[in-house]
């Protein structure tokens, strides 16, 4: 496990090796039932640049959109079991993400809706392609740490780096290969409010559009 930023990430390369982590992107990118999320901004059309589901037994608040999530799996539950015992918490939501190609990505945010609590402990799983990820510090500019996912990877976030800092999946226009990533969490208090209508369309992979 590599410490970084004051141990308040915590990265583990090979948590799975690549033989399972190539078996486990397969069933997440054919079994997963993905959203492609279509919401207005300023009165304009505009649709995610990944595709979406949510797991678990919370709903989560996402730039002010809201998922309502789906049972886990047998598959999800027990890759949220390591994930506990790799981060010693309990998670009862998940996010699971599909960056299609190096045109997807997450641009600069922290995890820090109120339901994920004063100091969430965050774990991500990260299976497909190799992609960066990005972080700084809040009011800056620059990232600070840069590093590259790659298969089979654990990252967790813990203390207060959600309230210091902001994280980014860049967009690399030269990959051509899917990811998959999975973010457990731990919500707690009231189920939040949409406060933007969003319309979700089912689609599956691969894309045939
Ligand atoms: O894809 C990743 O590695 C990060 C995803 C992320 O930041 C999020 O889902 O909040
Ligand atoms: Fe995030």
């Amino acid at each position: 496990m590599i410490p970084l930023l004051d141990d308040r990430i915590r990265l583990t390369r090979g948590f799975f090796a690549p033989a399972r982590a190539a078996e486990l992107l397969a069933a997440l990118l054919g079994d997963t039932p993905w959203l492609a999320v279509r919401y207005e901004n300023a009165g304009r059309p505009q649709e995610l640049p990944r595709w979406t589901v949510n797991y678990g037994e919370r709903s989560y608040d996402y730039s002010g959109l809201v998922f309502t999530p789906l049972p886990w799996t047998p598959l999800l539950a027990g890759l949220r079991d390591l994930a506990e015992a790799q981060a010693e918490t309990r998670f009862n939501a998940l996010i699971v993400q599909l960056y299609r190609d190096g045109a997807d990505g997450v641009n600069w945010h922290s995890d820090d809706s109120p339901g994920v609590g004063a100091d969430p402990i965050i774990a991500s799983l990260s299976f497909g392609a190799t992609r960066r990820f990005q972080v700084r510090r809040k009011g800056e500019r620059e990232p600070c740490l840069e590093l590259e996912l790659h298969a089979g990877d654990l990252l967790v976030m813990r203390g207060d780096l959600q309230h210091t800092h902001q994280h980014k999946v860049p967009r690399e226009p030269e990959v051509t290969a899917p990811r998959v990533n999975l973010t457990f969490r731990t919500l707690s208090g009231p189920a939040p409010q949409p406060a933007v209508a969003h319309t979700s369309r089912a689609v599956r992979w691969p894309a045939d559009e």
